[in-house]
């Protein structure tokens, strides 16, 4: 391994599997990316020199901030197959500004979602409607554990999506705008970015539940299926504009129980034509009757009214997944086994409940 890039030692790097610290080399290899709160590198760690453990994408947060704790508290507790792993943890001062930064070392994933989306846009192609159903259903079997454990994401959108395109796996990421929900306390509405968030969240909500990541879930969809953001507001209160065209302006019964007191433009004039399955029809015409039943179940208002993420896994558009176990990986002529989407845990299989045999294959 020749380094081209940083190297120090880091004592107390903690095994989130055993919880064990202890001190480690840190080789940084390459940037992954980086964003409002820090940068994540690929790493790999070792002990003793011989032994080396990785690749890991390390996000490096400035330590200290309520941010970065919580990030931590949650990542420590996620164990699901579609929810990045965090495999070592631990605190470090950067030589170059002297300020502490806490380091996340989770397995590293190949590409985003994102930059899978836009590898076939800029073909002019649009992602295959099996590699939507594939991602899509593991983005739901993803939020049905961390919604049963109360955790909602709050930051869902194409980037914050890990996909490996040649075995189909997806793992949710950056859980740094992540919250566990309590019913009675209020949460900020500022989050989530703009072309992402839910209709709640643009008037103001602070009582919102874990559906606005299934709002999220519905506009990645709608991206794979487009090739583009589904609602692209040039601005936050213009978002709901965008929304309106799709699925015409949001009622009272809405803004009632959102935020009665929202004073913003409701974009009440019709700035559409015909009826709501027209226009999904129209926008999302590739996706198939069953894609466009799905969207139109998970792209509503009313954030009760959303399916939730066992009714989504549970909806016949990803019947094809429970009948056909291959898919053709980007670039490959010859089919692939799909990732293993249905072994439930007991705890997946209490939350899907009577939906349990509707969600797995029937041999
Ligand atoms: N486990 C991983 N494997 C591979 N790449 C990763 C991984 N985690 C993060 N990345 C890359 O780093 C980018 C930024 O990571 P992350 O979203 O967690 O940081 P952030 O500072 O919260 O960013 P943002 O402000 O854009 O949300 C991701 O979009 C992705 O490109």
């Amino acid at each position: 391994m020749s380094a081209k890039y940083d190297q120090f030692i880091a004592n107390d790097v903690t095994s989130n599997r055993s919880n064990v610290a202890r001190q480690m080399l840190i080789k940084e290899y390459k940037k992954l990316g980086h964003g409002a709160f820090g940068t994540v590198v690929q790493a790999y760690l070792t002990p003793d020199n011989h032994k080396w453990y990785g690749p890991f994408a390390i996000k490096k947060v400035p330590a200290q901030t309520e941010y970065k704790s919580r990030e931590l508290e949650i990542l420590r507790v996620a164990d699901h197959p579609n929810v990045v792993k965090l495999e070592y943890f631990f605190t470090h001062v950067s030589p170059s500004d002297n300020k502490l930064y806490q380091h996340l070392a989770m397995e590293c994933l190949p590409e985003t979602l994102q930059l899978e989306i836009h590898r076939y846009t800029s073909n002019k192609f649009e992602l295959p409607l099996k590699h939507v159903k594939l991602y899509t259903y593991q983005i739901a079997r993803g939020m049905l554990y961390l919604h049963a454990l109360g955790i909602c994401h709050r930051d869902i959108k194409p980037s914050n999506v890990l996909v490996d395109p040649n075995t189909g796996v997806l793992k949710i990421c950056d859980f740094g705008s992540a919250k566990k929900l309590e019913p009675t306390q209020p949460s900020i509405s500022y989050i989530c970015s703009r072309f992402y968030r839910a209709p709640e969240l643009i008037v103001g909500c602070t009582q919102y539940t874990t559906q606005i990541d299934i709002w999220g879930l519905g506009c990645v969809m709608g991206e794979m299926l487009i090739g583009k953001a589904v609602f692209q507001g040039q601005e936050p209160l213009l978002q709901l504009r965008e929304i309106s065209k799709l699925l015409g302006p949001p009622d009272k019964k809405f803004l009632f129980f959102s935020n009665p007191s929202y004073d913003g433009p409701l974009f009440s004039k019709p700035l559409f034509t015909g009826t709501p399955a027209q226009r999904f029809e129209k926008h999302f015409g590739n996706a198939g009757p069953e894609g466009i039943d799905l969207l139109m179940k998970v792209l509503v208002y009313e954030p009760e009214s959303r399916l939730s993420p066992r009714r989504i896994m549970a909806h016949s558009f990803f019947d094809d997944l429970r009948k056909e176990r291959y898919f053709f990986p980007r670039g490959h002529t010859q089919p692939k086994y799909m990732p293993s989407l249905f072994e439930f845990s007991q705890f997946e299989l209490q939350i899907l409940g009577e939906l349990a045999s509707q969600v797995t294959p029937q041999e």
